[in-house]
C-alpha cells in the first residue's frame, strides 16, 4: 500500500481485537488498516489460550512432553500467522507490519511510513508485569510467551505468581515432572476470585507435588553454580533452575503516541472508555493500580465517566474530534485493562465496530465469565463475595458440593463445589463461582441468568439433565429463593 493513504479507519494491533474490528469494518464497505508488529492474531493463538489449553489437556490425557509440545506447536501453527494474514486479506483489510505511533489527530506512522484516518481504534494488548526483585534480572527467567513455546522442561521450577497464569503453567510443568514451586504474596491462590475455589486448586497442585509459598514474595535472587537461589520475604529459600514470572500484566500504552490526542494514560493503567469503548480523556484521573485492572470499568456503571474525574470521549473538545475529521478513537481488549479475557477482547472488538458504524451499542460487563482451564476448572462469573463487599452489596450464598451429584459418582471424581451470590435487595443472581470438571462447560447458564436478570423463580422450574454436574445448581438456586 502506498505511503500516506487515508484509510477510514485504522486499527493499532493486530491480536483477537484488533483482527476481528478490521474485519468487521473492512465486510462492512470500510477502508481499513490493520497494523501489527509481531503476529496477525496477538497472543491469544501463539502465546497465550491455545497453547496453554492444549498443555494442560495433554497433561490431562497422560501424554509425554515430547508428544504434548508437538501437539502444542500444531496447534499454534508453529507461530506462522500466513493463515491469519490471509483472513484480513479476504475480508479486505490492509495489513501494516511494524510498530505503528500516532503523530497527531488522523495521522499516524508505521515503520516510517505516515498514513491517514478518520477513526482510530486502540488494540496493542498488554505486556507481562516483572515485579523489582533486587537480582531477578540475573538468573534465568521466563514469561509466559517463553513457558508456552520452548521445548525445554525445567527440573526445578518457581512460579512468581498464583493468579491464572501461574496456577495454569504450575499444573502444566508439574504435570510433566518437573518440580515446581509458587510463590505467591497473597495468602492463597486466585485472589480475585471466591476462597473455596483458590483452595481446591491450591488442594490439587499439593497433591500433584507442588510446594506452595503463600503470602510470601521473592525478596532477593542470585544465580548459582548450578541453577539459582530465591531469598523469600518469610525468611525461606528456594532452589531452582528457571524463574516464570507470572505476576500480572499491564495494558500496552507507552510509546504509541497518544499523548498527541490529549490521551494520558499513566503507565500500569488500561486506557478509559466508556460504555460504546470511545476513549476518554480524563481531566485530573488520580493513579490507578499498578497491576493494570481497572477497579470499575468505567462502562459498566458510570457511563459517560472514567474512573477519577469529570472525561470526555476524544475528540469532542472545541467542537472537533482528535481523531481527526468525523472520526473517533476507541479501544478493545487488554489494552482497556477490563475483563483481559479473549471473548472480552472480541466482546469489545464487536462494540467498537458497531459504533464505528454508527449503530449504537453499550458493552455490558456484568457476566463475562473467568475461567482457569486446570483440573480442577475454576469458572467465575458476576460478583465475586470480596467485590461485593468491596462494593457494600448484601449478597446471599448458597453452595453446593459436586460429590452429591450422581455424575460425580459415575466420574469417580467427587472434587469440587459450586456457589451463587444473590443480591438480597434486588432478589437476583450476581455472581457465582464453581470449581470441578467441566465447569467452562455446565456454568455457561448461569453466565445468562445474571446478564438476563432472570428471576430465581424461573430458574428453580430449570431442568437438568440427569447425571451432569449441571444438577448441582438446582440445589442452591431453591435455597436461594427460599431465603429471599
Ligand atoms: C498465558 C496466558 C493464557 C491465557 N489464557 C486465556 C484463556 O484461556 N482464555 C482467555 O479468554 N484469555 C486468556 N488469556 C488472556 C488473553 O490472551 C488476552 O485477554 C487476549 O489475548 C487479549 O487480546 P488483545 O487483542 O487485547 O491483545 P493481544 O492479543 O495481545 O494483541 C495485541 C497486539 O498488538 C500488537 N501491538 C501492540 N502495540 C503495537 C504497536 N504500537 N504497533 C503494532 N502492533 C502493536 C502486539 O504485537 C499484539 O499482537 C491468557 C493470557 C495469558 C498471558
Ligand atoms: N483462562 C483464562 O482466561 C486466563 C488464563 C490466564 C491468564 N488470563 C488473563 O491474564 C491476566 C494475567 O494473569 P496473571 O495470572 O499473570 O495475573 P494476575 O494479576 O491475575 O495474578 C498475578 C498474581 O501474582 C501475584 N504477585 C504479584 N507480584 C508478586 C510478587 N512480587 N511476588 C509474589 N506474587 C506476586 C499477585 O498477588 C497475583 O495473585 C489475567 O488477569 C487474565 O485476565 C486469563
Amino acid at each position: 500500500m502506498s505511503r500516506d493513504h487515508h484509510y477510514d479507519a485504522v486499527v493499532l494491533g493486530g491480536g483477537t481485537a484488533g483482527e476481528l474490528v478490521a474485519s468487521e469494518l473492512a465486510r462492512a464497505g470500510r477502508d481499513v488498516a490493520l497494523v501489527e508488529n509481531r503476529l496477525v492474531g496477538g497472543e491469544s493463538p501463539y502465546f497465550a489460550c491455545v497453547p496453554s489449553k492444549s498443555l494442560l489437556l495433554s497433561a490431562r490425557r497422560g501424554e509425554t512432553w515430547e508428544l504434548a509440545t508437538a501437539r502444542r506447536d500444531e496447534v499454534t501453527g508453529h507461530l506462522d500467522d500466513d493463515r491469519a494474514v490471509a483472513r484480513m486479506a479476504e475480508a479486505g483489510v490492509t495489513v501494516l507490519r511494524g510498530w505503528g505511533r500516532v503523530l497527531g489527530p488522523g495521522r499516524i506512522e508505521v515503520d516510517g511510513a505516515a498514513h491517514g484516518f478518520t477513526d482510530l481504534v486502540v488494540c496493542t494488548g498488554s505486556e507481562p508485569a516483572v515485579p523489582a526483585v533486587d537480582g531477578l534480572a540475573a538468573v534465568p527467567t521466563w514469561t509466559s510467551d517463553e513457558a508456552l513455546t520452548v521445548p525445554d522442561l525445567p527440573r526445578r521450577l518457581v512460579v512468581l505468581g498464583g493468579g491464572p497464569v501461574g496456577c495454569e503453567m504450575a499444573q502444566v510443568y508439574a504435570a510433566f515432572g518437573s518440580q515446581v514451586a509458587i510463590v505467591e504474596s497473597s495468602g492463597r491462590l486466585l485472589t480475585a476470585e471466591a476462597p473455596f475455589a483458590g483452595e481446591a486448586l491450591a488442594d490439587a497442585l499439593r497433591r500433584m507435588g507442588v510446594d506452595l509459598r503463600l503470602g510470601a514474595e521473592v525478596a532477593r535472587a542470585e544465580r548459582k553454580e548450578t541453577g539459582l537461589r530465591l531469598w523469600l520475604s518469610d525468611g525461606g529459600t528456594l532452589d531452582a533452575d528457571r524463574v516464570l514470572v507470572a505476576a500480572g500484566r499491564r495494558p500496552r500504552v507507552d510509546g504509541l503516541g497518544l499523548e498527541t490526542l490529549g490521551v494520558a494514560a499513566p503507565p500500569g493503567r488500561g486506557l478509559p472508555v466508556d460504555e460504546t469503548c470511545h476513549v476518554l480523556v480524563t481531566e485530573g484521573a488520580p493513579p490507578g493500580r499498578d497491576d493494570g485492572q481497572q477497579d470499575e470499568p468505567a462502562a459498566a456503571h458510570e457511563p459517560g465517566r472514567a474512573p477519577g474525574g469529570p472525561a470526555r470521549p476524544v475528540g469532542e473538545a472545541q467542537g472537533g474530534r482528535a481523531g481527526a475529521a468525523a472520526g473517533g478513537v476507541w479501544a478493545a481488549g487488554d489494552v482497556t485493562g477490563i475483563a483481559r479475557t479473549t471473548h472480552a477482547a472480541r466482546y469489545q472488538a464487536r462494540v467498537v465496530a458497531s459504533n464505528v458504524l454508527g449503530r449504537r451499542r453499550a458493552a455490558d460487563y456484568r457476566a463475562i465469565p473467568r475461567v482457569v482451564y486446570t483440573t480442577p476448572t475454576v469458572y467465575s462469573v458476576g460478583i465475586s463475595p470480596a467485590r461485593a463487599e468491596e462494593l457494600g452489596m448484601d449478597v446471599l450464598t448458597a453452595g453446593y458440593d459436586l460429590a452429591a451429584t450422581a455424575r460425580a459418582t459415575v466420574e469417580a471424581d467427587e472434587r469440587g463445589r459450586v456457589e451463587l451470590y444473590a443480591d438480597r435487595s434486588r432478589g437476583l443472581l450476581v455472581g457465582a463461582a464453581a470449581a470441578g470438571l467441566y465447569a467452562e462447560e455446565w456454568m455457561s447458564e448461569i453466565a445468562l441468568a445474571i446478564r438476563a436478570e432472570t428471576p430465581l423463580s424461573l430458574l428453580t422450574d430449570v431442568v437438568h439433565a440427569f447425571p451432569t454436574y449441571g444438577e448441582s445448581i438446582e440445589a442452591p438456586l431453591r435455597e436461594l429463593a427460599g431465603r429471599l
